[in-house]
């Protein structure tokens, strides 16, 4: 290493202590159970786990400098300390309550009745996405959601709107949702689906505002459905959601955002946007746990009116959906009437399981203050990782500099969390075995795309620091053995 890196690494650890010092969100990292870099590395479950006998890591006492760089929660959000203790309190309920547990109200308990749990879900979530408690409901999972959605809003007609557009590089479960909602209905993606590649940037993909607007004009007379991310998986690429609502609403076009990555992770304000509808899933920034449970948001516009069946013809219901008062009222079938709102389109009792999770970790975002303050501090956290990255005066020598590009929108305000970056060919494999050998979590996209995104409530400057000499030195040696 040259005197000047050490220099400037000695320098970026003394801006990242005092950034940490004075951050009012700090308290929030020890809210989470961070995994060490012994864990990390380990093959094996911890003993206590494998017989049952003891908690997950929080027994033995642990320094910063044990625990791994973790800057993967747009993949999987770290687990909360209190998951573990409402889960203990849900399983205890169970355990002492088997049925009772759905209705009986217990004195002391801080979870709701199982009958009431997505009523209080729904409360939580609200404010996360700008949403009324009426507009959400807390239910399935990502795609079934998007599914639901689309088959309740999705009326194509042959002879004019019959299209749905979405972007050509989208996730493939929401390209898979897509066409198979086509074929569902007898068309094919080959004659209704419209995928946008930006003319500016066909590599990378990332979509203007205005390259959207133009291709939403340009389709309008055919297109009855956009389907797009709030944030790209890949690129991290925020959109203008608001603006791209409302041009694509002026032209007769219903408009579903799948949130996956802009969840718990930007503001939204999804009712003021006048979004039609919108569908997520809980376990990246929301840190409810692997395949936890989803949501979707309704916007009210498309659910007050329920007079007769012509407005909910197309929904595929279950007895959930129905009305609380008659949900357990079996005599009344057949006769589906929604309930109001979007608790209209829940179909199944809802995991409590999954629920309390997702619970225990929006109690945490409360304790935060919500999303606008972390968002204040993740735009800072995330200046200074590009900073540590790009700048001349950074930590990076030229020559690693050299190595990969940023693919995610410089500008802030068209981003989350997330950098993606991308590596000079054949980097990627060497590169990530040297990051886990130093205890750094981040995220590959193969061929060459890493993906890095410091969660503003449990990351840290000082982390952005470590990963970032650890790139470093890991593109030093793939450098060496691939050259
Ligand atoms: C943008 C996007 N859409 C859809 C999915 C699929 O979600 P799920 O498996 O929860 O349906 C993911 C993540 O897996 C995603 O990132
Ligand atoms: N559920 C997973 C299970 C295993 C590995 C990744 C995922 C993801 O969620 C991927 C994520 N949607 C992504 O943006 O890549």
């Amino acid at each position: 290493m040259s005197s000047s890196t050490a220099s400037a690494i000695a320098a970026a650890r003394e801006r990242a202590q005092a950034l940490d010092r004075d951050d009012p969100l700090a308290f929030t990292r020890g809210e989470f159970t961070i995994p060490t870099k012994a864990q990390i590395a380990s093959s094996h479950l911890p003993d206590s786990a494998v017989s049952g006998s003891g908690d997950n890591n929080n027994t033995t006492t642990t320094t910063d400098d044990d625990k791994c760089v973790y800057l993967c929660g747009n993949s999987l959000g770290l687990q909360p300390k209190r998951t573990q203790t409402r889960i203990n309190q849900y399983l205890t309920t169970w355990a002492t309550q088997g049925v009772q547990g759905h209705f009986k109200p217990l004195d002391g308990s801080p979870l709701p009745t199982w009958l009431d749990a997505d009523e209080r879900a729904a409360k939580l979530i609200a404010p996360i996405v700008g949403a009324s408690e009426d507009e959400v409901a807390v239910m399935q999972t990502l795609t079934a959601n998007l599914h639901l959605l689309m088959s309740a809003f999705y009326r194509p007609d042959i002879n004019g709107k019959h299209k749905i557009m979405l972007e050509s590089k989208a996730f493939p479960s929401d390209h898979f949702a897509v066409e198979t909602q086509l074929r569902h209905h007898g068309l094919s993606p080959a004659n209704s689906m419209i995928t946008l590649t930006s003319p500016s940037s066909p590599e990378d993909n990332i979509l203007t505002t205005p390259e959207i607007l133009s291709a939403i004009t340009a389709h309008a007379a055919s297109t009855a459905l956009l389907l797009l991310p709030g944030i790209q998986y890949y690129t991290g690429q925020l959109l203008d959601i608001p603006t791209i609502t409302s041009h694509a609403r002026a032209h007769g076009i219903f408009v579903i955002w799948d949130l996956a990555h802009a969840v718990g992770n930007v503001p939204l304000r999804l009712h003021d946007w006048a979004v039609d509808a919108a569908a997520w899933c809980s376990y990246k920034y929301l840190n409810s746990g692997p395949g936890s449970i989803g949501g979707l948001f309704v916007h009210e516009h498309n659910s007050r009116v329920q007079e007769d069946e012509s407005d909910y013809a197309n929904r595929l219901a279950g007895w959930w959906g129905n009305p609380k008062p008659t949900r357990f009222a079996m005599a009344t079938v057949p006769g589906f009437r929604p309930a109001p709102g979007a608790a209209g389109f829940q179909l199944s009792n809802p995991s409590i399981l999954d629920t309390t999770s997702l619970c225990a970790s929006l109690e945490v975002f409360a304790l935060a203050g919500g999303v606008d303050p972390l968002r204040e501090k993740s735009l800072r956290l995330t200046a200074f990782l590009e900073e540590l990255l790009f700048d001349a005066q950074g930590i990076l020598a030229a020559e690693e500099r050299a190595l990969f590009r940023v693919i995610t929108p410089r500008d802030p305000a068209q981003r989350g969390a997330q950098l993606s970056l991308m590596l000079r060919d054949g980097l990627l494999a060497v590169v990530m075995r040297e990051l886990e050998g130093r205890g750094v979590v981040v995220d590959e996209r193969k061929p060459d795309v890493i993906r890095v995104a410091p969660a503003p409530l449990y990351n840290t400057f000082g982390e952005c620091v470590a990963f970032v000499e650890a790139f470093g030195e890991a593109l030093g040696v793939a450098r060496n053995e691939v050259a």
